[in-house]
């Protein structure tokens, strides 16, 4: 469990974090998404201790993490640009990273095979494809074995891929009851990864709930059939919300498998069934249209 309370960073004249209140669980992966400069990063680094806050608090397991005694077997982290120095070889860096915390050897192994980089790992890291180099930090993020996880952007630059690999193994991890806290400006990502969403902007928090939650508000369903007055009834007897538009009726509480088989065993035709579901793009672009920092970036 990740706890923020009215967290708060300032940099200089800038408010990078501004009062933020969330809970990270533990079984689930959490998607951390805002626009660029939305003060995600500054959040993670808090986080990790590595920035401190200017007011509030943030724990990890319910201590501050300069308080935890073995880090890297509370929290395993990947933030972006992450050094590695390119002539050492992941095993080593590795090696490095676990006798550094005094974790055995024998983890450096597990977690090249866990990340599936085995095969490189006698390689220097410096010849490393932006995806090996992803992969080497998430098995240095995997070292201590950590029932929490806090990652910055880990898709970034990777292909299709890279990309199904990375929500595998974080759903895996969720799986195992760990808590996994990833950032992310890429809605659609985070709609077939993410279980919950805790979205903000300029700093602030601006909305936080299940991806169904964000998905599913206002999803309604077209209908197109030729006695729409006489349909919209049924289907408001059936506990739906019409709004009709002459034949085209836009309906609501009801979902479109339901809709067919009413009309089905009414023995009405539809012309047409189309459910329109907001998209995560479409809710995120409207929950941040106030909050982005510099609107032609988009
Ligand atoms: N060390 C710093 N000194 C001054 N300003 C900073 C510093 N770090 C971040 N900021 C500012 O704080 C705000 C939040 O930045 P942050 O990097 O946390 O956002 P982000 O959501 O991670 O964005 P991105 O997706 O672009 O990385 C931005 O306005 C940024 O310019």
């Amino acid at each position: 469990m990740i706890r923020l309370n009215a967290l708060t960073k300032r940099h200089g004249g800038t408010l990078a974090v501004d009062g933020l209140t969330f809970e990270v669980r533990p079984g689930l992966v959490t998607g951390f998404l805002g626009p660029n400069g939305a003060g995600k990063t500054t959040t993670m680094r808090m986080i990790l201790g590595l920035d401190l806050p200017t007011s509030g608090t943030v724990t990890v397991g319910g201590r501050r993490y300069r308080d935890l005694e073995t880090p890297l077997r509370e929290v395993g982290s990947l933030l972006e640009a992450q050094s590695v120095h390119p002539r050492r070889t992941a095993r080593d860096h590795l090696l490095y990273l676990a006798r550094g915390s005094g974790l055995p050897d024998r983890r450096v192994g597990e977690v090249l095979d866990l990340v599936g980089l085995s095969d490189a790992a006698g390689y220097p890291a410096g010849g490393f494809s932006l995806g090996m180099c992803q992969r080497l930090g998430i098995a240095a993020a995997l070292l201590g074995d950590p029932p929490v996880l806090v990652l910055d952007e880990p898709v970034n630059g990777l292909d299709p891929e890279g990309v199904l690999w990375i929500r595998t193994l974080l759903r895996g991890l969720a799986a195992e009851g760990r808590t996994v806290l990833v950032s992310s400006h890429l809605m659609s990502e985070m709609a077939v990864t993410a279980d919950r969403l805790v979205v903000i902007g300029r700093g602030r928090l601006i909305a936080e709930g299940d991806v169904e939650d964000f998905t599913g508000a206002g999803a309604e369903v077209l209908v197109r059939v030729a006695d729409g007055a006489g349909f919209g009834r049924l289907l408001e007897l059936a506990g739906a919300h019409v709004r009709a538009h002459g034949d085209e009726l836009v309906v609501t509480g009801m979902p479109a498998p339901d809709i067919g088989r009413l009309a089905a065993s009414e023995g009405v035709a539809l012309a047409e069934l189309t459910p329109r579901r907001a998209s995560l793009e479409d809710t995120f672009m409207e929950l941040t249209r106030d909050s982005v920092e510099f609107g032609a970036a988009l």
